[in-house]
């Protein structure tokens, strides 16, 4: 089974080229979505970061807005809250490769927006990085209800810059010219991965 990893910096367009490859019948792991699983009502992070972080906590869910604008801009308080995320995420990143083992899928997805930062391209066959130019990306991000210039810096100084993801990956898909061209792009690349006969290997050690 091939392992697929897909990232990129905020507002690239990971959650649309996660879409896209669902509809090609590829099973994705999706990172976002498990964080916000476990910070829901009667999730397993609730707790944990309710105590560290009690000023995010309404009504038995953490509250995100609350809790990114404490943490982003925060380097401390945003590693203790990765501390708490991160291997809940790896849990069910790991329970998702054994289902899809089990199920003899030959190539499966994991959406991560911070594969690289966090060391999740270890663990990953070959990597996705979707790309837009900057101008776009902020149109993008800026237009989010709740964001500001000083929250997108403090996130982007946390993300290894697009520049150096599109270095390190295997195939850049981009986003900024239609969601037609990155759809045909995601296609030759899954196409191109499959007929491959056995996976390819992840090579480059990566200094951050
Ligand atoms: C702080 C939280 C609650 C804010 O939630 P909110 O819905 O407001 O924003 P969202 O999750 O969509 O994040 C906005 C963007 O910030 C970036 N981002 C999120 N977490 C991080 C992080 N730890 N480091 C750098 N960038 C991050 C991503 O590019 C993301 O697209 C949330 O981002 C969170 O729980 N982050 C920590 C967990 C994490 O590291 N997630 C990312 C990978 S699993
Ligand atoms: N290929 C594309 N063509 C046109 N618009 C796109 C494309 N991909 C994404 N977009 C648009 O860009 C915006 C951001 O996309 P998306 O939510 O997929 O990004 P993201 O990388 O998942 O963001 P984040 O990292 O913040 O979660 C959305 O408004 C989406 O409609």
């Amino acid at each position: 089974m091939i392992v697929l990893g897909l990232t990129g910096s905020i507002g690239m367009g990971k959650t649309t080229a996660a879409r896209q490859l669902a509809c090609l019948g590829i099973p994705v792991h999706d990172a976002d979505a498990v964080v916000h699983r476990l910070l829901a009502k009667g999730g397993a992070a609730v707790a944990p970061i309710g105590r560290a972080f009690p000023e995010a906590l309404v009504d038995r869910s953490i509250d995100r807005q609350r809790l990114g604008a404490r943490v982003f801009g925060d380097d401390i308080a945003l590693s203790r809250l990765e501390a708490i995320i991160h291997p809940l995420v790896r849990r069910q990143e790991r329970l998702f490769i054994e289902r899809s083992r089990r199920r003899r899928e030959r190539l499966v997805v994991l959406d991560v927006p911070l594969l690289f930062e966090t060391g999740a391209w270890r663990r990953v066959d070959a990597v996705l990085v979707v790309s837009c130019p900057a101008f776009l990306q902020e149109q993008r991000v800026l237009a989010r209800p709740g964001m500001t210039v000083e929250k997108l810096a403090a996130i982007r100084q946390r993300q290894i810059p697009d520049s150096r993801k599109r270095r390190l990956a295997d195939v850049v898909i981009p986003t900024g010219a239609g969601r037609r061209l990155a759809l045909r792009k995601l296609h030759i690349a899954v196409r191109v991965l499959l007929e491959k006969k056995s996976a390819p290997r992840r090579r480059r050690p990566i200094d951050k």
